[in-house]
């Protein structure tokens, strides 16, 4: 098994002793009692006090619960860690980590998985609940919403009843002591665990939990789908800088070649998943092979060869993406398809460009085409919003990290001419708040 303690560029920057110091957990808060009315985005529950909201952590709606009010720093609302049960939902069960469980003082539990007391089928039904409401609330449309477990033949490691075995990367932190562990939830406090269940087994094994690693920042774990997984001591500025090395990722019979520490999708099923759900929510009768389609956000490639995949070799794809490195990757990973090119380019600026410079025929190529966008979990935003709106290529297929940010963002594509046409989400962070989805906005005519 490979172990590198080599530091990843990125984590080389700052020593351990300039990290800030972490926000001290409150533990003397008022205690009150609450009745758990729904679920709110970012993985926390809402009840009322006193004409108050309250943010509740570790519950359940329907339950009631005892709350230490841990911030009431605002005047709209406050915040509160779940001490006690009182009457628990049925969907509640024991925690599938244990150091995350509600039987802990608050400040000791670990972070990552802030559903983990909850049946699997309800924390999809919660999620559901959030993009549905988001949707309607930012986006202006009411759109019926199921979150799908992915698909077992994609991940046979995987327990979709439990949700664990299916973190592919983690990253645990390290204490000025050498302490290693998760941060605790909500907080930078590192909390030595005995077991990582969301981990892939192959990393659950690797990590190094009860051993010290002083001088170091951070420990990534990574387990690519080829080859050994990796241990990387990150911030360890004894340790030599060198090239950064790369690992290769399949998905069916396609291979991907990235650096180790470049962006993957974290669930072991998710590229898979992600890849099926493009290709399956492009309408195959607005496609047009030989239209300006683009994969924006594009990574190493992954979605610009989804979209190959499904449509065949003549089909003409660009990627863009805003990591140099990346884009290399994704260059060479789509290499033996003459239609595809990787641009490095910040997306705003990249439609920008196109936008003032683009000729007659290639704004038609730009009207026919296919856009496919994975932007980071703050969205696409405005800007890129207000760009594709005005090059109006036929049909988007928007892939979301974040409810939030794709409610809104669908919000401003309805306002510019765009409806939601069909919509899929998937539970690829089983476990945790997290929630993916897969959305199709076609232009109006
Ligand atoms: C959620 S990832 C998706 C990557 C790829 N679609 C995949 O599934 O592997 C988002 C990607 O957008 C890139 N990125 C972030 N901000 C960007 C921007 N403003 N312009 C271009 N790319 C950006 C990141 O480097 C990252 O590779």
């Amino acid at each position: 098994m490979a172990q590198s303690r080599r530091p990843r560029r990125s984590g080389a920057r700052r020593p351990a002793s300039a990290r800030p110091a972490p926000k001290a957990p409150v533990t003397d808060g008022p205690v009150i009692e609450l009745e758990i009315e729904r679920v709110a985005h970012g993985g926390v529950f809402v009840a009322h006090h006193e004409g108050r909201v309250v943010f509740v952590a570790d519950a359940i709606p329907g339950e009631r619960v005892v709350a230490r009010i841990v911030d009431q720093g605002r005047d709209r609302f406050w915040r509160a860690e779940t001490v006690e049960v009182l009457t628990a939902s049925d969907d509640r069960r024991e925690h599938v980590w244990p150091e995350a469980s509600v039987d802990r003082a608050p400040e000791k539990r670990a972070g990552g998985a802030e559903f983990g007391h909850i049946r699997m089928p309800r924390q999809r039904a919660l999620k559901a609940d959030v993009l549905r409401d988001a949707l309607a609330r930012m986006g202006g449309v009411e759109h019926a919403v199921e979150v799908e477990p992915v698909d077992p033949a994609l991940a046979p490691d995987v327990s979709i009843d439990e949700g664990t075995g299916w973190r592919t990367r983690v990253r645990l932190h390290v204490t000025p002591d050498g302490t290693v562990g998760p941060y605790a939830a909500r907080s930078h406090t590192v909390v030595p665990v005995a077991s990582l269940p969301l981990a892939v087994p192959a990393l659950a094994a690797l990590a190094p939990l009860g051993e010290r690693f002083p001088g170091v920042r951070a420990i990534d774990l990574i387990a690519p789908s080829v080859g050994d997984p990796s241990l990387v001591a990150v911030g360890d500025e004894r340790m030599p800088r060198g090239d950064r090395p790369t690992i290769e990722e399949r998905v069916g019979d396609r291979a991907f070649r990235l650096d180790r520490d470049g962006f993957w999708q974290v669930h072991t099923g998710a590229a898979a998943t992600l890849s099926r759900a493009v290709q399956e929510l492009i309408d195959g009768d607005l496609f047009d092979p030989r239209a300006a389609n683009h994969d924006l956000y594009g990574g190493v490639g992954l979605l610009a060869a989804a979209v190959g995949d499904r449509f065949g070799e003549t089909v003409r794809i660009t990627t863009v993406e805003s990591d140099a490195r990346a884009t290399e990757h994704a260059g060479a990973n789509l290499a033996d398809w003459v239609g595809a090119r990787a641009i490095t380019a910040r997306v705003d600026r990249y439609l920008d460009e196109l936008d003032e410079k683009a000729s007659a025929a290639e704004r038609a190529r730009l009207r026919d085409a296919t856009i496919v966008l994975d932007p980071p979990r703050s969205g696409a935003g405005r800007a890129v919003v207000d760009r594709l709106a005005a090059l109006r290529p036929r049909q988007l297929v928007y892939v979301a990290c974040d409810p939030v940010a794709l409610a809104r963002d669908v919000g401003l594509l309805r306002e510019r001419g765009y409806e939601l046409q069909a919509l899929r989400a998937f539970d690829l962070f089983p476990n945790t708040h997290h929630v993916e989805a897969v959305a199709r906005l076609g232009a109006i005519v």
